[in-house]
């Protein structure tokens, strides 16, 4: 079964205009005028059972519009969603039991009470049974190394031991999906690490189907094996992060740690008609080629290998995804070639995506319709947990 279904997503704000000057002021009064913002533009995925997928963008490209859309937050304005076989907003009270949320910019533990309190009260709100529930603490607890945290008030935690404490909180019904939005930000690299490895250890063992939102590509390297990549609302890539990497990093650069000097113009002679090669000398014994991906690497290597007598190391460096990523989106993807080579990679990665699905289901909703109050954290908490389907008042 397919975790994650969605089929021409759309999500549309209305932002209240504010005009100028008293006069605007009173004219606001009693006709206002809206501007339309189109934060996701009609993309469509699948995520099967299992996988960890990354979600990753620019600020403002809609990850959270799409994860408050998929965890029952926001209402599309169309098109069809299907979370663990539910529509996210409509059967809230079920559907809520089977997925766990991080906000890492928020929390859903409550500030003032201690960890262990906030996990009972969670306990309560996704009905677990209370033996279940100590199994699962136990373990968890021991995993991320709890132990002494949890009778400390959530405002006294670090922000690595309130993460811990957040990831605890987001798995304690035993969700078979877990949404994280940003879960190593701003934290240490011992402790993201650590989560990162606490991920990889569920996903593995449980199978826990993961989304994660982060800009942190490291987290991506060391996580999925799937990138679904948003530009201003719209899916510009979704595939293998290795797929990524080799299309859209431009070569690689081979290092050489020679017995003696190497000179710069030797070195070029040794690839001699192979195009786009460049070398530079880096110190006294190293000198570096860098390659273009159309050049056959074995071919350049072959060349300095035969022409050289005394190499002593050699090095192969990729473009790591931080370089690609930033280029992709320094690149402008939308409006140029880059468009075209990521779409016909988004084609490939809707494949190895996996099997279509029978279709979300979901009628198409209206945006305005069942405005409430949400946006604070506390609203925010409450409805991933409690399962009141809501949306965000726009923003004036
Ligand atoms: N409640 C809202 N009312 C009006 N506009 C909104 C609302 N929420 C998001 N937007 C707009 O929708 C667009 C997408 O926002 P979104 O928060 O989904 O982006 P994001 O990719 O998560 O960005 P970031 O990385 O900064 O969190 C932005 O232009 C944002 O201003």
């Amino acid at each position: 079964m397919l975790a994650i279904d969605v089929k021409d997503l759309r999500k549309q704000f209305q932002v209240q205009k504010n005009r100028e000057g008293l006069g605007g002021a009173l004219k606001d009064l009693f006709k206002r005028e809206y501007n339309e913002i189109t934060a996701v533009k009609d993309i469509s995925f699948q995520i099967p059972q299992g996988e960890i997928c990354g979600y990753i963008g620019e600020n403002g490209a809609g990850k959270s519009t799409t994860i408050k859309m998929l965890t029952g937050i926001l209402v599309p304005t169309s098109g069809h969603l299907m979370v663990n076989g539910f529509v996210p907003y409509k059967d809230r009270e079920k559907f809520v039991r089977g997925i766990g949320v991080v906000f890492g910019q928020r929390s859903q533990l409550w500030w003032d009470i201690g960890v262990i309190e906030s996990f009972q009260l969670l306990r309560k709100v996704y009905r677990v049974p209370e033996t279940e529930f100590r199994k699962r603490l136990d373990e968890l607890v021991e995993r991320l190394q709890l132990g002494e945290l949890l009778n400390r008030p959530v405002r006294k935690l670090s922000l690595g031991q309130r993460m811990r404490c957040e990831l605890v909180a987001s798995l304690l019904h035993n969700p078979s999906i877990v949404f994280l939005d940003e879960p190593t930000i701003g934290l240490d690299i011992v402790v993201k690490t650590e989560i990162r490895e606490f991920l990889k250890k569920i996903n593995r063992e449980q199978g826990t189907t993961i989304l994660l939102t982060t800009h942190d590509l490291q987290d991506i390297e060391a996580l999925c094996s799937r990138v679904i990549m948003l530009d201003d609302g719209r899916i510009i890539y979704d595939g293998g992060l290795e797929e990524l990497k080799s299309r859209w990093s431009k070569g690689r650069e081979l290092q050489f740690q020679f017995g003696e000097q190497p000179s710069l113009d030797a070195l070029r002679g040794l690839t001699d008609g192979l195009s786009g090669v460049e070398w530079t000398i880096d110190n006294e014994l190293t000198a570096t080629m860098w390659l273009p991906h159309e050049v056959n690497v074995s071919e350049a290597l072959g060349r300095v290998v035969g022409g050289t007598s005394d190499i002593r190391d050699i090095k192969i460096t990729e473009t790591n995804t931080d370089d690609i990523v930033r280029e992709i989106y320094s690149s402008g993807s939308a409006s140029n070639d880059a468009a075209a080579k990521l779409s016909q990679n988004a084609a490939g990665g809707a494949e190895q995506g996996g099997t279509a699905g029978a279709g979300g289901g979901a009628a198409p909703a209206a945006g305005g319709a069942g405005k409430g109050e949400a946006g604070t954290r506390a609203g925010e908490r409450a409805l991933v947990a409690a399962g009141t389907a809501s949306e965000k008042e726009p923003e004036a």
